[in-house]
């Protein structure tokens, strides 16, 4: 399947279990592979006919800007959720990292794959 990605986001927000971390803004770093059809905007060569990994990258923005979370799964399930409702998505892997969180680690995080029909049977689901 064609994909476009997105490397190396990265996202201030509030996040995590711990009531102090809901006082601090820390990054999360995101890598997106998000499946779609290349072959209309290839022979278009019109942004119109393409996944914008920009507005994609506004749309998680927007994401956190509205909610405050405490886990990195109930984030990256939100942020799927926004993706296929906002985008002609096929399929989606989401990789979210949160630096420093562990001090022996450089990192640690939650991927999560989904593709459209995941959501088809469950509807919205309130995520
Ligand atoms: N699976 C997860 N484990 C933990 C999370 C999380 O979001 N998902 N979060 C924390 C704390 O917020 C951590 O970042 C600091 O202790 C712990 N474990």
């Amino acid at each position: 399947m064609d994909k476009v990605f997105i490397r190396q986001l990265e996202i201030q927000t509030h996040i995590g279990v711990h009531a102090w971390e809901h006082h601090i803004r820390r990054p999360l770093i995101l890598d997106l592979d998000l499946g779609v059809d290349t072959r209309e905007a290839a022979a278009s060569d019109h942004i119109r006919d393409a996944l914008d990994y920009k507005a994609v990258c506004d749309a998680i923005e927007r994401l956190v800007r509205e909610r405050q979370f405490q886990l990195l799964e109930t984030f990256a399930e939100s942020a799927a959720r926004r993706l296929f409702e906002e985008f002609p998505l096929l399929s989606l892997r989401l990789s979210v990292s949160k630096p420093g969180a562990v001090t022996a680690a450089r990192t640690v995080g939650v991927e999560i794959e989904r593709r459209r029909e995941d959501y088809a049977v469950c509807g919205r689901g309130g995520v």
